[in-house]
């Protein structure tokens, strides 16, 4: 299948590496050619996996990406919710009907950029999925290694337009055969989004250690019982929300992350997370995604989808106001909401009409 892989981060060197190994036709864009770097030099990245390290070559590295887009049936965009906006720029003149965008994860993005596009003039019948999580577990080592850690063997994944969503999954499906598992819409897909539930209390909780010394690991010692007590009350929030709106089980609590091999995962993932060493980062709380993604976009959406469907979300709205002060922004107000979204009038039986057929 002719796939284009969007921007040039951990998820979508991964996404290269292996749809292309898997014999797809990848094209590879970023933003600035340059920084392909080593892998322009070779026209290959390195993979290192359990299986050990090899050259991978995508069909093409582009930073024009009409020719990225051209002709591909699916454009996997792993990127922070946050290049949403800018990406949906980029794409407007380029999407033809029929193609199929996958965020994987969305944080709602299957409506917001589907709206973005519509505003910029894009008619084209394209088909916008979001998952619940990024399909691998991966750091880039340098500008030319990714490691992959582990793979996602279930991908809970939503669709907007949801009434094209058995078409639009059949296409996803090709490029992550036997994990795509369909929910109702793109606001249940985005409502399965680990990010919001596990890094907000990580980091806000941590951020002591964080600041003060020079290695930290929110995922090793900076997840101690209340931080854990503190994910599932969070949690309990987002899957209250979900039942509020209809959306049925199985709702992925994020506890199986940490303690079974049934999660979006697998393989008790946490424990190869931690032993793989790859996520001891530096973490500053102004620009890191974990903020600017994880709680200036996705709590707030969370927050603001309990206020609109009068669901109580107290844990949510302490952590956010906590963000709040952290940051000095109004994160409430400004990050992406209900409100924001333009989407504060709708009753949620007019959303998910609204969400069947596309902004
Ligand atoms: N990495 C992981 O293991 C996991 C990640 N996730 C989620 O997966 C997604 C991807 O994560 P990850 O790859 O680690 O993120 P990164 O922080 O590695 O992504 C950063 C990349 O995003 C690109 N980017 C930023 N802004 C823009 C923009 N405006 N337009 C185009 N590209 C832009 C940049 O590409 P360039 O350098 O080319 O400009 C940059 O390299 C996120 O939603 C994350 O929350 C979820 C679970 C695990
Ligand atoms: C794997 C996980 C959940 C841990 O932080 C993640 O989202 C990330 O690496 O960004």
């Amino acid at each position: 299948m002719k796939i284009a892989v969007l921007g040039g981060g951990n998820g979508c060197y991964a996404a290269v590496a292996d749809l292309a190994e898997a014999g797809h036709q990848v094209r590879f864009w970023r933003r600035n050619y340059r920084d392909f770097g080593p892998v322009a030099e070779r026209g290959a990245l390195i993979l290192r996996d359990s299986k050990g390290e090899r050259e991978v070559r995508p069909d093409r590295i582009t930073d024009d990406i009409g020719e990225a887009v051209d002709g591909a049936a699916l454009i996997v965009a792993p990127l922070p919710a946050f290049a949403q906006a800018d990406l949906a720029e980029r794409l407007a003149p380029h999407l033809t009907d029929d193609q199929v965008i996958f965020l994987p994860p969305g944080t709602f993005g299957s409506y917001a950029m589907l709206a973005a596009l519509r505003a910029k003039g894009c008619n084209a019948a394209i088909m916008i999925a979001e998952t619940g999580t990024l399909p691998w577990l991966a750091r880039k080592r340098d500008a030319g290694t990714v490691a992959i850690t582990t793979r996602a063997s279930r991908l809970p994944t939503g669709v907007v337009p949801a009434r094209r969503s058995e078409e639009a999954l059949k296409v996803v499906a090709e490029a992550f055969p036997n994990a795509i598992e369909p929910v109702e819409d793109g606001l249940s897909g985005a409502l399965m989004n680990a990010g919001p539930i596990i890094h907000p209390p990580l980091i806000l909780m941590n951020a002591g250690p964080i600041e003060h010394f020079d290695r930290w690991d929110i995922h090793n010692e900076g997840t101690q019982l209340s931080i854990r007590r503190v994910h599932g009350a969070l949690d309990g929030e987002r899957i209250a929300i979900r039942e509020r709106l209809g959306y049925a089980p199985p709702h992925f609590p994020l506890a199986d992350h940490y303690e079974t091999s049934n999660w979006m995962y697998g393989h008790l993932a946490h424990d190869r997370l931690v032993d793989s060493g790859d996520w001891h980062e530096t973490l500053d709380f102004e620009s890191h995604r974990y903020m600017r993604e994880d709680i200036a976009m996705g709590l707030a959406l969370l927050v603001s989808l309990g206020e609109w469907s009068g669901t109580p979300c107290p844990v949510a709205a302490g952590l956010l106001s906590i963000a709040s002060a952290v940051t000095g922004e109004d994160l409430r107000a400004n990050g992406r909401t209900v409100e924001t979204l333009g989407l504060a009038d709708y009753s949620p039986a007019d959303l998910k009409a609204m969400l069947a057929e596309g902004p």
